[in-house]
């Protein structure tokens, strides 16, 4: 029997963003999406970014979530060697707090896009959710999973505020 391929690669440019980009991971598995998480950096393993990127629609992936921090030349050096849609994680950097890397992702020239989200958690999350909202344009069992993530996070939001939690 034929395995499916994970639809979405997670991809991070050091095991210590690992801690922020998991938050992509559990997203995606809240969501039953599988995915591949892999350590590539642009500049500690380029081989490694090249043979990804440029073999990555082929190995059966749709979507590309990188996460990197500093001088976050990951998600843009993997967009302009894949086809498929990148999502950018701005890691939180310790020296600039994540500027740099929003910085690093956000400013790509015209014509290589990186889709860039918020700096840490947030963003990792919400890559996951664009993510999927990419699959559920062809796949309606994700769309309806993905408006019942949706209904459960209204309907946790409690609409008057508490003096003590
Ligand atoms: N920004 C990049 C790239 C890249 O863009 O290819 N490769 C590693 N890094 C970043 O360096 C930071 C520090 O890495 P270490 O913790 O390994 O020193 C990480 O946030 C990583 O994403």
């Amino acid at each position: 029997m034929m395995t499916e391929r994970p639809p979405v690669a997670i991809i991070m440019g050091s095991q210590s963003d690992w801690e922020t980009m998991k938050n992509a991971a559990d997203t995606l598995e809240a969501l039953e999406i599988t995915y591949d998480a892999r350590i590539i950096s642009a500049h500690r393993t380029p081989d490694r970014l090249m043979n990804f990127a440029k073999g990555a629609k082929d190995e059966g992936f749709k979507v590309i979530i990188a996460g990197a921090g500093g001088a976050a030349h990951l998600p843009g050096m993997a967009a302009s060697m894949t086809p498929l849609p990148v999502f950018g994680v701005p890691v939180q950097s310790r020296a600039l707090s994540g500027q740099d890397s929003l910085l690093s992702i956000v400013q790509m020239p015209a014509g290589i896009p990186v889709g860039t989200l918020a700096i840490g958690k947030a963003g990792a999350v919400n890559a996951a959710l664009l993510a999927a909202a990419v699959l559920a344009l062809g796949d309606e069992e994700i769309a309806d999973r993905l408006d019942e993530w949706r209904a459960r996070q209204s309907a946790a939001v409690a609409e008057y505020p508490m003096d003590d939690l």
